[in-house]
């Protein structure tokens, strides 16, 4: 029913001379039955990376299971749901996880070095542009980048709440050649693996291959957001270059040396902006801006900045610099950006050109709403 194509096995060969790699672990495969950390699952995954960092690949490392390891240490019987309870899991498991993967790592001469992100260093410029610069230098010096989300301090509003989309966003933050899922199943099934008739699907060449198949099933006990993350992650990822395997922990190695396990998922896109990447596929947005028709128009097909002229209302509690919708007159979201003025400074620049707001406010009421490069098109509904 799902055959191997002959280019898949040709494309899956792209992994094992890709020179940058990430690879992004779920707690379900760091973790034992009762939900605690399992020191031997970690060390075997590090001995694999180990072997690609000694064949000369470079490996940038996603993990989870801070929260996990923060279980046992004080004293929960099971995940936490609360995000406080979680943020103090976090906090006290993300330093037992490091130490682990320290350890682990040096038995095999290797140093790792510890970036927590938050969703924001994705986001803003200035914050993007320093995750970046600081896990290019890791790898330059040879260290492999131990990443997570800083769950301690990070609310319900501004996280990711998974490592599968943070993993997408490292991937193209740091150019990788390509990303490796590792989950407790096989690859991507036809429905959940434990229905029985649930089939393997070996490769994905676009979404067109995605039709009908159900992933609906919650994850497991430890893990957030199951295969919905999963392949939100892996849309992120192949539209922008970088193609994927999902598959086991088991079978890293067998992933790594380009063996018919799990799915893969063909590239289907070019890289773009990572900003924009985020904006597009996974922020949270703010507010909302209700634009005219001709500020549609405008937007849309002529790929211009948004002025405050065009807009006939905002809605919502923002900062400059945060995710807003842009709205049709009808309410159909037409665009995603970042908004240069807040809230509350918002409602007394409609209706206004800049050269009036400039001569009426000052200079710096004279910048576009929202700047084109700040902006990225959602296809509309109808
Ligand atoms: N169509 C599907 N194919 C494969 N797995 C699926 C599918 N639908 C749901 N799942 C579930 O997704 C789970 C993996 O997600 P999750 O528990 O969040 O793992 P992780 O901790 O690795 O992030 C699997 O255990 C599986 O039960
Ligand atoms: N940042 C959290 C994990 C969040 C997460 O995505 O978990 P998982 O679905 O197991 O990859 C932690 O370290 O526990």
């Amino acid at each position: 029913m799902h055959p191997v194509s002959a280019a898949a096995l040709l494309d899956r060969r792209q992994l094992v001379d890709a020179p940058r790699v990430v690879v992004k672990v779920g707690s379900s495969s760091l973790t034992d039955e009762d939900g605690h950390l399992d020191p031997e699952r970690l060390d075997a995954l590090v001995k694999v990376l180990a072997a690609r960092r000694a064949a000369g690949g470079q490996v940038v490392l996603v993990s989870s299971g801070a929260i996990a390891a923060g279980i046992g240490p004080l004293g929960l019987s099971s995940r936490p749901r609360d995000l406080a309870t979680q943020q103090a899991a976090a906090s006290a498991g993300q330093g037992l996880l490091v130490a682990h993967y320290t350890r682990s790592f040096w038995d095999h001469g290797l140093r790792v070095g510890q970036v927590l992100l938050t969703a924001d260093d994705t986001v803003r410029r200035t914050h993007y542009r320093n995750a970046q610069r600081a896990l290019t230098r890791l790898l330059e010096l040879g260290v492999v980048p131990v990443i997570n989300e800083n769950d301690a301090v990070a609310t319900d509003e501004i996280r990711f709440g998974d490592n599968d989309r943070l993993a997408a966003l490292v991937s193209h933050l740091v150019r990788a050649d390509a990303m490796v899922l590792l989950t407790d199943v096989d690859g991507l099934h036809t429905g959940p693996p434990s229905r029985p008739g649930s089939v393997r699907i070996p490769e994905v060449r676009g979404p067109r291959d995605l039709e009908g198949i159900d992933v609906t099933a919650r994850g497991s006990a430890v893990g957030t957001g199951g295969m919905v993350t999963k392949l939100e992650s892996v849309a992120i990822a192949t539209a922008s270059g970088i193609p994927v395997v999902l598959t086991s922990a088991e079978n890293a190695a067998a992933a790594l040396a380009g063996e018919d396990v799990g799915t893969w998922f063909a590239a289907t896109g070019r890289r773009a902006s990572t900003r924009l990447l985020w904006l597009a596929h996974a922020a949270r947005t703010r507010g909302r801006l209700v634009l005219d028709e001709g500020a549609v128009r405008a937007v849309v097909d002529r790929r211009t900045s948004l002025l405050p002229a065009g807009v006939t209302r905002a809605e919502g509690t923002f900062e400059a610099g945060d995710p807003v919708e842009l709205c049709g007159p009808d309410g159909d979201v037409v665009a995603r950006g970042l908004v240069a003025y807040s809230s509350e400074e918002v409602p007394g620049l409609l209706g206004h050109t800049t050269s009036e707001l400039r001569a009426d406010l000052g200079p710096e009421y004279g910048r576009v709403l929202v700047h084109r490069d700040d902006l990225v098109l959602v296809r509309r509904r109808r």
